[in-house]
């Protein structure tokens, strides 16, 4: 299993930079997602990693190994593209084994080597189907096999489920897990779909403008975004806008000092969990808090912060409910509390919310204030 190290990418085309001096690192084995909005640069940044585009600037390494100089095929790459890109004259165990044909591979062996991946991939009675005649789910079944039968160490999925229909992407995203699990595939998944990374990557780096802004684990870059624009496309969140007014002094459970600022907000002052150091009073700062960690009702737990809001619209969703409230300075907030825990709340009602600090997560950069929900 290989560790992928790309550091300080660039890649233009004319003026637009495509590409923009991103860094990114694909741990050994992993599953990582690469997350963001169409045109964030994340093909282009794929296929500089399988060598299909040149580099402006920049170092990618595969293990050890520096790789510009390699040629595409010898870079030990596998790749799905979006539309899976099969050759439509071609039977399915002809486009499976077409790239053992380019590395040389006599055709005995490739015909063992074609079964058997079209086995393991559960697709060996469409062997003599062309690609019209298969499903989306097939035909991806098909460009994996494709991609993986020349042992690559790494794999990369170039958005693969846009055209499989929602009630077979999970299955897909199994098979692409068992794949990788079983082979050892470092993997990539370049996707624009927020609630697919963040259920099945292992890590996941967040990708715009031709830049990584973050990366790491799902749980923490929903927790902890560094900035403003991950923490709204990762999920609905309450921005505040405030100063930092001074550090606080708050132990953890296990009363370790815990590293927590002092805000001051049109909602009045509210303890932060301080994740940026050198933060000195007066400093600008944005806060994210999101709904379903803002508590309705009278029992504050001790360290929390607090406010009055009064209720403006309840959204029944099933499982949970959404409340949408008017805090103080006239704030737009909303929570979201479990359907079990809010049979009781009423339009109209004033309430007490409260949040704890290590929920409320300074950013870097601002928002455009919004006036309603
Ligand atoms: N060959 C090219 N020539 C000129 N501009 C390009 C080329 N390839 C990509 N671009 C531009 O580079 C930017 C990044 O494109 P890219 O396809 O890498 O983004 P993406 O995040 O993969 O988006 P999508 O999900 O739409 O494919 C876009 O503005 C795109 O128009």
């Amino acid at each position: 299993m290989i560790r992928v190290i790309a550091e300080g990418l660039v890649k233009r085309y004319g003026p637009l930079a495509a590409v923009d001096h991103a860094s990114l690192e694909l741990p050994p084995g992993e599953l990582t997602c690469l997350l963001g909005p169409p045109g964030a640069g994340k093909s282009t940044l794929a296929r500089l990693l399988a060598g299909l585009e040149s580099l402006d600037d920049g170092e990618i390494y595969f293990g050890e190994r520096m790789v510009h100089g390699i040629a595409p095929g010898d870079r030990g790459v596998g790749m799905v593209f979006q539309d899976h890109a099969l050759w439509p004259a071609l039977a399915v165990r002809d486009n499976v084994g077409y790239p053992l044909k380019l590395q040389g591979i006599a055709s005995r062996e490739r015909r063992r080597r074609v079964e058997e991946i079209l086995t393991t991939l559960r697709i060996d009675s469409l062997a003599d189907s062309r690609p019209d005649a298969l499903s989306p789910a097939q035909s991806l079944r098909v460009a994996l096999a494709r991609a993986i039968v020349t042992q690559p160490d790494v794999l990369i999925l170039d958005e693969p489920l846009a055209g499989v229909e929602p009630r077979h992407r999970d299955e897909a995203w199994d098979e692409i897990r068992r794949l990788r699990a079983e082979l050892g595939l470092t993997t990539l998944f370049l996707t624009s779909n927020v609630a697919e990374a963040l259920a099945h990557s292992e890590r996941l780096a967040v990708m715009d403008l031709g830049r990584i802004l973050q990366s790491g684990e799902p749980q923490e870059l929903y927790n902890q975004p560094i900035d403003v624009f991950v923490a709204r496309l990762l999920g609905p969140t309450n921005l505040l806008q405030g100063q930092v007014d001074g550090n606080g002094n708050g132990n953890g459970n296990g009363g370790e000092p815990r590293r927590e600022v002092v805000v001051r907000t049109p909602v009045g002052r509210l303890v932060a969990r301080a994740n940026f150091p050198g933060l000195s009073p007066a400093t600008p700062v944005t806060i994210s808090i999101r709904p379903e960690t803002l508590t309705l009702g009278p029992a504050v737990p001790i360290d929390s912060n607090r406010f009055p809001a009064t209720i403006e619209r309840i959204v029944f969703h099933g499982g949970s409910r959404e409340i949408l409230l008017r805090g103080p300075g006239d704030w737009p907030v909303t929570a979201v509390a479990p359907q079990c825990h809010s049979a009781n709340v009423r339009e109209g009602q004033t309430v007490t919310l409260s949040v704890a600090p290590e929920h409320v997560t300074l950013l870097m950069g601002k928002f455009a204030v919004a006036g309603g929900h």
